[in-house]
């Protein structure tokens, strides 16, 4: 028996009756204004473009004035392209007052009152369309759904929300045949965006306010992902001037998953979003390698932070008994006790490393310049020194520009890199032994690694904490930006003397007018021509993110957030300052050993008892019949979580086969055949457990030519072979889940995992064994 019958949608909904010729009519002229209103906006904000770009010159400020005009054009126009498909999908008529038409973008009438033709979605004129209900209508007493191909319109469902007027939709979904249509589509391998059936619920935490943190917790297909990205769109629209400047970061599990919803954000007409995985969040890295879930686990531990800490420590030595150098050809000793009092005094200063140098290297120094001055300035007749402070001043420059005692303090106090750091740390067994003396040998034996390994995503938050116990000496910053300048206005100067050059060249015949004419050097000196040549950083706030490790956010979103690991939030809250934060997740499908399994422990360290959580309940994807079979597996994962309600059926029973060991390949293979066959529109997904996915990955893509496979496969092929975890936020039409036993085996999590595994289904699921079926899967049997 499928439980939440009462939520069932039946496609017998409303709106069939509603292809009336003269609605079809009027409509089909309305959209046909509205895209010529389209062409003539994008044309003039071609014309502006073009006319931008053929401007030339001007002050640095003017041509940075233009850069930003240029941008803004630039941007309106791929807007406007952006919205061609659907520009217009939904028609609100009230009691009383005019239509509203909603659609992708807002646009009005060229007259003087400047009429609304079109409303933007996220205009708060627009939220009727998603929250009117006959129960509670808000004035409103019809909402239409226009469905179109390209410019024409196809189609059109209408719900009266007039209870006396016979409105028979129900009250839990709103744009019930819309909907419908929507959720039975064939999956493409690439997300589309639902601006167009967005549900209450939804629509609740889409335009919840910008500060604070909000969680949304939801059971699988209950549209976290869908609506964390239309939350990104809403919150962009809503408090522009404030996000532009400052960005939206996306975080998401992996690549492929990047990929599956990269074309979310353009086609509602904003790309100003850092799309990122943990992996990308250290610029100049990109972490991509796998390691053991047990070392991703440990690595993720907050025990990381003393061992990081005593890493750095580690590298702030002193020498057994003394360090000798030759200084202006005599030889100085470096002693320990010196060492050791500069090395407490910089680490009293409670700086990073990098920046704690200098007070080490002062320290030192001013030491050494004692020791001279003991053997230079000593009063034979045993008075006073006689050396005096100005002498001591020079003497302390002289040893500091000695390189023989600079390499001898670098050796001792090294300026140090978190790659550098992290990369000797893991790779050799002594600084791990000193630094991690509280990890059994066991742990330390799960870190240890060879030098030339790849980094993982695990790493990226290590990297980022030691960058923060590192720091950056700013003097050396300031050193190089300096020797930057002069190298530039070197280049400078060399410029200006070729255009002196070819003017003498040019005049050397026609002598009387060469004193007429000024010569570049007379009207801008090299360093005048640097500035006004200095490049304009024209960058969005997500371009210049990616590179900037310190860059803050002005809103941040997580998704499959459950996955990420104490060190992970770390990071996350360092670029997140003001904790304005969206969180999508279900602790229930963690998969990761460091995941959390409740959100109070993630948040309560950062900000608290201050975060607000809401709940989607409502499965999307999922049919009525594959969630029954989930919903065991829920219950033993955590029997307290209730099961998403689905919205429909799908009319398929899941099914289940044994079938010989021997023959496990060739059956999948056979299965793979039927079930594409069976969605010839959309996508198959195969689950397999980490230990198969080689061989039966192999035996797959021989017999099946199309199938993807590996660490990032083509979604959009029809049938893509994967582990669990890469399945992570994916979906399928129809999904195979072979061997569930070695699924459940392979992890502590892997029940939770099995949950995921059977969730990603759109119509059909089907699980191929060997052995017996998990008892979670008892229903299949
Ligand atoms: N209001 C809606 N209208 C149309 N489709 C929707 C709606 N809400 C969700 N969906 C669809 O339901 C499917 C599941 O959504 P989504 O992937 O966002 O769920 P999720 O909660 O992130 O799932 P998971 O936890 O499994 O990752 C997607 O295909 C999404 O487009």
């Amino acid at each position: 028996m499928l439980p939440q019958q009462g939520v069932v949608l039946s496609s017998s909904a409303d709106g069939t009756d509603t292809l009336r010729n003269d609605d079809i009519e009027s409509e089909q002229a309305y959209l046909t204004a509205l895209y010529s209103r389209l062409d003539e906006l994008r044309e003039q904000a071609a014309e502006r473009l073009r006319a931008i770009l053929l401007e030339a010159g001007g002050t640095p400020q003017g041509r940075s004035q233009r850069e930003a005009t240029r941008s803004h054009w630039a941007e309106q126009v791929a807007q406007m392209n952006a919205v061609e498909n659907g520009l217009c999908f939904g028609r609100l008529d009230f009691s009383a007052g005019n239509p509203r038409y909603i659609g992708r973008l807002g646009m009005f009438a060229e007259d003087r009152e400047r009429d609304p033709l079109l409303i933007d979605w996220r205009a708060p004129a627009a939220r009727p369309f998603y929250l009117a209900t006959a129960v509670s209508p808000e004035g409103v007493t019809r909402r239409r759904h226009l469905r179109t191909r390209g410019r024409e319109l196809t189609g059109i469902d209408d719900e009266v929300l007039d209870l006396d007027a016979g409105a028979g939709g129900r009250e839990d979904v709103t744009g019930e045949a819309a909907l419908l249509s929507a959720l039975t589509a064939g999956r493409t391998g690439r997300m589309r965006d639902i601006v167009e059936t967005i549900q209450a619920e939804q629509d609740e935490v889409i335009r919840s306010g910008l500060p604070g943190v909000l969680v949304v917790q939801g059971g699988p297909g209950t549209g976290k992902t869908a609506v964390a990205l239309h939350r990104a769109a809403y919150l962009l629209y809503t408090y522009r001037a404030q996000l532009t400047k400052q960005g939206v970061l996306i975080l998401g599990p992996n690549a492929t998953f990047l990929r599956y919803i990269s074309q979310v954000l353009p086609s509602l007409a904003e790309t100003g979003v850092f799309l990122a995985t943990l992996g990308d969040m250290f610029p100049g890295v990109t972490a991509r390698a796998s390691e053991s879930p047990e070392t991703a686990a440990l690595k993720g531990r907050l025990d990381m932070l003393g061992v990081l800490e005593r890493a750095v420590a580690d590298r702030q030595t002193v020498p057994d008994d003394f360090v000798e150098v030759d200084h202006d050809g005599y030889p100085l000793r470096i002693e320990r006790a010196v060492c050791e009092d500069a090395r407490a005094a910089a680490r009293r200063s409670g700086r990073p490393h990098n920046v704690a140098r200098q007070m080490f290297v002062t320290e030192a120094v001013h030491a050494l310049s004692l020791q001279i001055a003991e053997r230079i300035g000593a009063d034979p007749l045993g008075g006073d020194n006689l050396l005096e402070e100005a002498d001591l001043a020079e003497t302390r420059r002289e040893l500091r520009e000695d390189e023989d005692v600079q390499r001898a303090l670098f050796e001792l106090w090294p300026v140090l890199t978190p790659r550098q750091v992290l990369r000797d740390l893991l790779s050799d067994p002594d600084r791990l032994e000193s630094a991690a003396p509280e990890l059994s040998a066991d742990e330390r034996a799960l870190l240890l690694r060879d030098r030339a390994s790849r980094w993982t995503p695990a790493d990226v938050p290590l990297l980022d904490e030691l960058a923060e116990l590192l720091g950056v000496d700013d003097t050396l910053k300031a050193r190089a930006a300096a020797r930057e300048r002069r190298q530039a206005v070197e280049y400078a100067e060399g410029v200006l003397e070729i255009v002196e050059g070819s003017r003498s060249l040019d005049f050397e015949d026609e002598s009387e007018e060469k004193d007429e004419i000024l010569s570049a050097l007379d009207v801008v000196s090299a360093s005048a021509f640097v500035e006004r040549h200095e490049v304009i950083d024209t960058r969005t706030a997500a371009e210049r993110a990616a590179v900037d490790r310190t860059w803050v956010f002005g809103h941040v979103i997580v998704d499959e957030a459950q996955e990420l690991s104490p060190m992970a939030w770390r990071l996350l809250m360092r670029r997140c300052p003001s904790r304005s934060m969206t969180v999508v997740g279900d602790v229930a499908q963690t998969s990761e050993l460091s995941g959390t399994t409740t959100w109070d422990h993630v948040f309560e360290p950062y900000v608290e008892q201050r975060w607000r959580l809401t709940e989607l309940t409502v499965n999307y994807r999922t049919p009525a019949e594959v969630m029954a079979v989930a919903a065991d597996v829920l219950a033993a994962v955590d029997p307290s979580a209730p099961p998403p309600r689905s919205v429909r059926e799908s009319g398929y029973l899941p099914w289940a086969s044994r079938v010989s060991r021997d023959r496990l390949a060739a059956e999948l293979i056979d299965a793979v055949r039927r079930e594409a066959a069976a969605v010839p529109d959309g996508r198959v997904g195969v689950l397999v457990p980490a230990a198969l996915e080689e061989s039966l990955g192999d035996a797959l893509t021989a017999a099946i030519p199309g199938a993807a496979v590996g660490e990032q496969p083509d979604l959009r092929d029809p049938v893509v072979l994967m582990t669990v975890r890469q399945a992570k936020g994916l979906e399928f039409d129809s999904v195979l889940v072979v061997q569930p036993g070695e699924i459940v085996a392979e992890s502590p999590r892997g029940l939770s995992d099995l949950y995921v595994a059977v969730t990603r289904a759109t119509r059909r699921l089907g699980v191929l064994h060997t052995a017996d079926l998990p008892k979670v899967l008892a229903a299949l049997a």
